[in-house]
């Protein structure tokens, strides 16, 4: 079973390390000249950090990345005071089996990258074009001085992201969704930042129509800041073209002065129009499988868009384990057939939450504020954090599912 991996992102490295643990000869094609993230942090949530262990890298992960003590604080845009909050610790670890994260993107890129062996990755090859013919399918490429070459794999993975060049081979999907929101991004030097912005927390401010999210990454050395706001005008969905940070700052003039002193501490800020994907009508074709963002590019609002490429990982890895050329196309359509259900549910819940975290000032506004406060806090993230997917692999490797 020869099996290529489009894009070497996190859905693709995890895919490329736990399909080589599994035994499967595995070849990523990744388009730039080497790995890399953008500056930005993600949480690391205990159902991307079980796979994670499992693979062995449960260690070596928690070398850099903050754990939480508290998550989902949500705080009230004048005053900060505290709607709910999520106690994480040893609760995490009873509820959901492991802690929860919030990394660097480029560290847990790296620990990826240091992990899978180096010979499985091919830089600057971006996939131009795919042809299956019912027995193998043939990848062209292109690197960046214009060369062309080819591939031939069995399976063919499409892990290359939002825009993916897999994708249309696959299915006719329809265009993106404006929700009308754009998000600045920043990182700030914790010796820079208000005390509160400090602690292992995953902050959540809400206010009229904006919400503003900070905690500590790189080992507590920054603070990762993502803040949502109307789009005005603005349209460029890019996570590395420049906003300007008075702009942010004027966003969040009248809130907790705390947010302000933040703002005030950076020195560049990103911004990019956020757009929304309905959930695809299939991910397989034959031989031709789509896995991450190029399969499920969800809101980020409930912090699971790597989450669920690492929870397709570990699935398609389990399914491609026994598998062979002549049932590989049975496998991939196991894999659909397992995660399409379970990341449409996450990619809808996120945007679900587009409409609850940007109401107007207003009575929906302190009736959503009252529903915090009187919410459960051990049980709300269950259907995210629980163990479905462990499930199904326990029973796939006792060959009952
Ligand atoms: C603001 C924001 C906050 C987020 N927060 C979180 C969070 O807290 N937790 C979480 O789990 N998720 C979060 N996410 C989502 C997460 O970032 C994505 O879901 C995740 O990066 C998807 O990984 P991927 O590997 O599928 O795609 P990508 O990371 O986009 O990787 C795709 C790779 O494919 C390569 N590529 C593209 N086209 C080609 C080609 N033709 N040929 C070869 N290579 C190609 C690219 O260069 C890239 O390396 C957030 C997203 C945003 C925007």
């Amino acid at each position: 079973m020869r099996v290529a991996v489009v894009g070497g992102g996190l859905g693709g490295l995890t895919t490329a390390l736990l399909l080589d643990r599994a035994g499967v000869e595995v070849t990523v094609y990744e388009q730039a000249g080497e790995l890399r993230e953008v500056g930005a942090g993600i949480i690391v949530a205990p159902n991307m950090v079980r796979p994670l262990t499992r693979a062995g890298l449960g260690e070596r992960l928690a070398d850099f990345a903050v754990r939480l003590d508290v998550a989902w604080e949500m705080r009230r845009w004048q005053d900060g005071s505290v709607l709910f909050a999520q106690r994480m610790g040893a609760e995490c670890r009873r509820l959901y089996g492991a802690d929860c994260y919030v990394a660097h993107r480029a560290d847990l890129l790296t620990m990826l990258a240091e992990a899978v062996p180096k010979e499985l990755v091919r830089l600057d090859r971006r996939l131009t074009g795919l042809r299956q013919d019912g027995r193998e399918v043939e990848l062209t490429l292109i690197d960046s001085a214009g060369r062309e070459s080819t591939a031939v794999a069995d399976v063919v993975v499409g892990a290359d992201g939002i825009h993916s060049t897999v994708r249309p081979t696959v299915v006719a999907e329809a265009p993106p969704r404006f929700s009308g929101l754009c998000a600045y991004r920043c990182l700030v030097p914790a010796e820079a930042a208000p005390s509160l912005m400090l602690r292992p927390a995953q902050t959540i401010w809400l206010g009229p129509g904006r919400h503003f999210v900070h905690y500590p990454v790189s080992g507590g050395r920054l603070v990762n800041v993502v803040a949502v706001v109307p789009a005005g005008e603005w349209r460029i969905e890019s996570w590395t073209t420049d906003g300007r940070l008075e702009d942010l700052a004027a966003e969040f003039e009248t809130w907790d002065p705390r947010l302000g002193q933040l703002i005030a501490a950076a020195s560049e800020t990103k911004r990019w129009a956020m757009y929304d994907r309905s959930p695809l009508d299939r991910w397989t074709d034959g031989r031709v499988t789509l896995l991450g963002d190029a399969a499920h590019a969800m809101l980020p609002f409930l912090g699971q868009g790597a989450c669920q490429a690492v929870e397709d990982a570990a699935v398609l890895a389990g399914c491609l384990r026994e598998a062979t050329p002549e049932t590989a196309d049975r496998a991939l359509l196991r894999y659909e057939e397992i995660r399409k259900p379970r990341a449409s549910q996450v990619q809808l819940g996120s945007r679900g939450r587009e409409a609850v975290n940007h109401l107007p000032d207003g009575p929906e506004q302190r009736k959503r504020d009252e529903g915090l406060a009187n919410g459960d806090p051990l049980r709300q993230n269950a259907w995210l954090y629980g163990h479905e997917v462990e499930t199904e692999l326990v029973l796939m490797e006792k060959g009952t599912a």
